[in-house]
């Protein structure tokens, strides 16, 4: 046929809004089985024909169209496709969900060190040059002659030889009369490094000749018996570790009697860490069912969803090392997802003490360099097993079996960029399109995760009891009204003093954990614990240092500031609270014997500096440990017997629907680590809200009873999981043109509404616009329109942001304003 063409249909690498959608090139006859889905490929693109990478969504053939106005793609990049047709699938079904743009989605798939980045290399045109008719000024001549002297150099480093604006006007110039010729090539950001190894070159017999023949040189031969017992040697190992110079390496080189090797490596974050072998337990009862149970889901490919609902300290961990030793049996693979690998360090010791090789570590402390070995490792098959936080859940596993989430309900598995995705969300889309077993796990599940046990969308398993048969911690509510009453101003409670107390002559450990969040920005009554909600919305108000003002996060509602409590008209109604560093303080004054380690973002910013504290703490040099949310997960310490909770309050007043269910979770996970070991473990919980459910239901550890009375408080007020929540906001320089902004989107989606048909209503759907509870960031406002939506006009409210926020963004919104949507926001912030 004659006019038979080969369309590739690509996404163009750049994040421009205009760019977000598919362009088609035409594929060269050379290439036609080269490119296919997913195959990466260089593109020439707009009026310079600048040269970009793009991947290759679709493949069509054209008989007799005209392709005239079509460009025609450059080359392939890979030889193999970068992205599987089920990936792209992924890509598309994102872009739908979350509303972001195709690039976004790729960007989470495939790791910053492969996705390539145009270099543009610049060489002087010598014939030019010679014929040019001026006099040249003293700064082109200087940069002609730069660029002559290395031949072809990128142009950065002429960026960072002279200043920006004078070499851009010049090559600018220079490149029109074609005296310089600018060159783009997209080349990968990370280089594959290579390593350099000594070996012996000498054979078995020739061996003894040559070692006397280097008499003089004790350290040559010494090197030489190193040598011979292996294969060959790292020789920044040689020189780091073994004490041979470069001259003895030399030295034996120039004699012929060994030899250099390059070698690719790959870098290994694991390195250095210590492998300590974790064996198999024999598991109980209440483990062993539910191992039996999942295996068989795997085994049989069945797509499916369990929720393990074990109290703290009842051995999921051995599950879920259990389940993936069958799924690795079964020729498959596994991710495990958890909260944050560094708050992590215990879960992936077992994992490694276990499985010895085969796991890849994805997390956000990897370089550029690592993560692209650790996803090459993935993809090539040489890795297995993948642990890691929420990236790891795009892993390139072929042939997946299971995929588990430990710790569940942490606010860390959402992502707080486009796409603004929950690891749930994607984890649930690769089990039913991969046909693999999905494992949630929590002591403290989600409210929402709970939910789909109750309508079984989700199968709940529990695990009632501890592990090693140790007891459930015992929870004492303190009523710090009561303490202050009494004439305690101090922060710790006098039963909280008096067991520390106890706690350190018996040579037990303590923890005693502060929670920063929402610290003082809400008010709140000392006297009686009283706190001013909105009446609308039942969040409490949060207090605008600029204007002395309460106001609504939510519904925006203003209200003045209480001089005395609304409730006992005690005049000790603001709140002040304490950071660590100032509780670290106060309690070794109290124990000045003691020894007293923090944990908290500023003591462990230093890499290694949490490691450190936990292993001092593992062999009981430190008596106290103060710590802020860092020290609730997975920590398994037996000789911590005393937990103390300096307040509940602060995280119980966020300005958010969830602040009920995150103090609960927080309670029932730092508690969890008191009493795991042989002795009973102790937890004294301060609150000037003791009467609260989730407060009290927490000293009970009644996780249903708490899900039951939080699921008719949610219903009541309609939120999720009665509703669905979408956050969209608005962020910019110029503060009053960004409200406009947001204000017209915001009518015009009432507009929409109000046309089909929601009149009534619109007041319970849209809220705000209000400015964001951090307004200013770095000089630039921010401002947030929160709906609410129900399951029938869910798609419609989607369909609506669609076509006003990408679309046709440019008719609504300038560029100079950062947009972004969540669908499902966890924070309003
Ligand atoms: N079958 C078993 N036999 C003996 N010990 C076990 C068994 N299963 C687990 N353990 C031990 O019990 C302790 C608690 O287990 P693990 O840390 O897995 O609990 P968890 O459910 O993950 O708790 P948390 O939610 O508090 O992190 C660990 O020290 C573990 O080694
Ligand atoms: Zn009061
Ligand atoms: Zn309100």
């Amino acid at each position: 046929m004659e006019n038979k063409k080969y369309i590739a249909e690509v996404i163009v690498n750049n994040s421009v809004n205009k760019l977000d959608k598919l362009f088609d090139y035409i594929i060269p006859p050379q290439f036609i089985n080269i490119i296919k889905e997913g195959t990466r490929v260089l593109v020439p693109f707009g009026k310079g024909n600048r040269q970009f990478e793009a991947y290759v969504f679709g493949v069509n053939i054209k008989l007799d169209e005209d392709t005239s106005k079509l460009k025609e793609v450059i080359r392939p990049i890979d030889e193999e496709p970068i992205l599987t047709i089920n990936q792209i699938h992924m890509i598309k079904w994102m872009k739908g969900k979350y509303l972001c743009k195709y690039i976004e989605a790729i960007q989470c798939l495939i790791p910053a060190g492969v996705v390539n980045k145009e270099k543009r290399f610049i060489y002087v045109n010598r014939e030019k040059l010679n014929n040019h008719k001026y006099e040249m000024t003293e700064i082109q001549k200087d940069i002609i002659n730069y660029v002559e002297e290395k031949g072809k150099i990128n142009v950065e480093s002429l960026y960072k030889r002279f200043s920006y604006n004078e070499v851009y006007r010049v090559i600018k110039q220079l490149e029109n009369e074609g005296i310089i010729i600018i060159e783009n090539k997209v080349d990968s950001r990370i280089d594959i490094i290579k390593e350099k190894y000594v070996r012996l070159v000498i054979s078995k017999d020739l061996y003894k000749e040559a070692l006397d023949s280097i008499k003089g040189a004790k350290r040559q031969q010494e090197l030489m018996e190193f040598l011979k017992e292996k294969v060959e040697v790292k020789i920044s190992e040689l020189v780091n570790s073994h004490g041979f110079g470069r001259t003895i390496i030399n030295g034996l080189l120039s004699r012929n009697i060994v030899e250099v090797i390059e070698k690719e490596s790959k870098r290994d974050p694991l390195l250095n860490l210590e492998l300590k072998p974790f064996p198999k337990l024999e598991p109980n009862d209440e483990q062993r069912v539910i191992i039996e149970e999942i295996t068989e889901a795997i085994n049989n490919n069945r797509v499916e969803t369990y929720l393990i609902h074990g109290v703290t300290g009842s051995g999921k961990t051995e599950i879920y090392l259990q389940l993936i030793e069958n799924t690795l049996n079964e020729g498959k693979q596994g991710i495990v997802l958890v909260p944050e690998i560094s708050l992590t360090p215990q879960t992936v010791e077992r994992f490694r003490g276990r499985f010895k090789e085969g796991i890849a570590l994805f997390h956000s402390g990897l370089s550029d360099g690592e993560r692209y070995d650790e996803w090459r490792r993935v993809a090539s098959g040489e890795a297995n097993i993948v642990i890691g936080a929420r990236s790891a859940i795009f892993a390139p596993f072929n042939n997946l079996g299971l995929i588990i989430i430990d710790e569940e309900h942490e606010h860390t598995y959402k992502s707080d960029l486009s796409p603004k995705y929950h690891v749930k969300e994607i984890a649930e889309y690769r089990s039913k399109h991969e046909q693999s077993v999905l494992v949630l796990g929590s002591a403290t599940p989600s409210i929402e995760s709970y939910f789909e046990g109750v309508e079984s969308i989700v199968k709940v398993r529990e695990l009632k009891n501890r592990a090693r048969n140790a007891k459930p911690p015992n929870i004492e509510v303190i009523d710090m009204r009561r303490e202050l009453e009494c004439g305690n101003k101090s922060i710790l409670s006098r039963r909280l003093h008096s067991e520390i107390e106890k706690n350190l002559e018996a040579k037990k450990q303590t923890i005693l954990f502060l929670n920063r969040r929402g610290y003082s920005t809400f008010v709140s009554c000392r006297s009686c614990g009283h706190v001013v909600k909105c009446k609308q919305c039942d969040i409490s108000l949060t207090f605008h240092m600029t204007s002395k003002e309460l106001q609504c996060h939510y519904c925006g509602d203003k209200y003045t500031a209480p001089r005395e409590c609304p409730e006992c008209s005690s005049k000790n109604i603001k709140y002040f609270g304490v950071g660590t560093q100032k509780l670290e303080m106060l309690i070794q004054s109290y124990f000045p014997k003691a020894v007293i380690s923090r944990m908290d973002l500023d003591a462990t910013s230093k890499k290694g500096a949490h490691n450190e504290i936990l292993e001092s703490f593992k062999s009981g040099e430190i008596d106290i440990m103060i710590g802020t949310q860092m020290i609730t997960k997975g920590l398994d310490f037996p000789n911590v017997t005393l937990v103390g909770i300096i307040t509940a309050d602060t995280m119980l007043n966020m300005p958010d629907f969830r602040a009920p269910e995150k103090v609960f979770q927080q309670v029932l996970q730092v508690s969890g680590r008191a009493g795991r070991g042989f002795d009973e473990g102790k937890v004294i919980l301060q609150t000037y809200n003791p009467e609260h459910y989730s407060i009290m239901l927490a000293a009970k550890q009644d996780y249903i009873s708490f899900f039951e009375k939080e699921v008719e408080l949610r219903k009541a007020f309609n939120y999720p999981p009665f509703s669905k929540l979408i956050n969209i906001t608005f962020t910019g320089e110029n503060e009053k043109e960004t409200y406009l902004a947001i204000s017209k989107i915001t009518d015009n989606i009432k507009y929409i509404l109000k046309s089909k048909g929601y009149t009534n209503e619109l007041d319970d759907i849209v809220f705000g616009p209000n400015e964001g509870m951090i307004y200013r960031v770095k000089n630039k406002y921010r401002f947030y329109v929160l709906l609410k939506s129900n399951k029938e006009n869910y798609t419609l409210l989607k369909a609506i942001i669609k076509y006003l926020l990408i679309d046709s963004r440019q008719k609504f919104v300038s560029d100079n304003i950062i947009t972004s949507i969540d669908m499902n926001p966890l924070f309003i912030v």
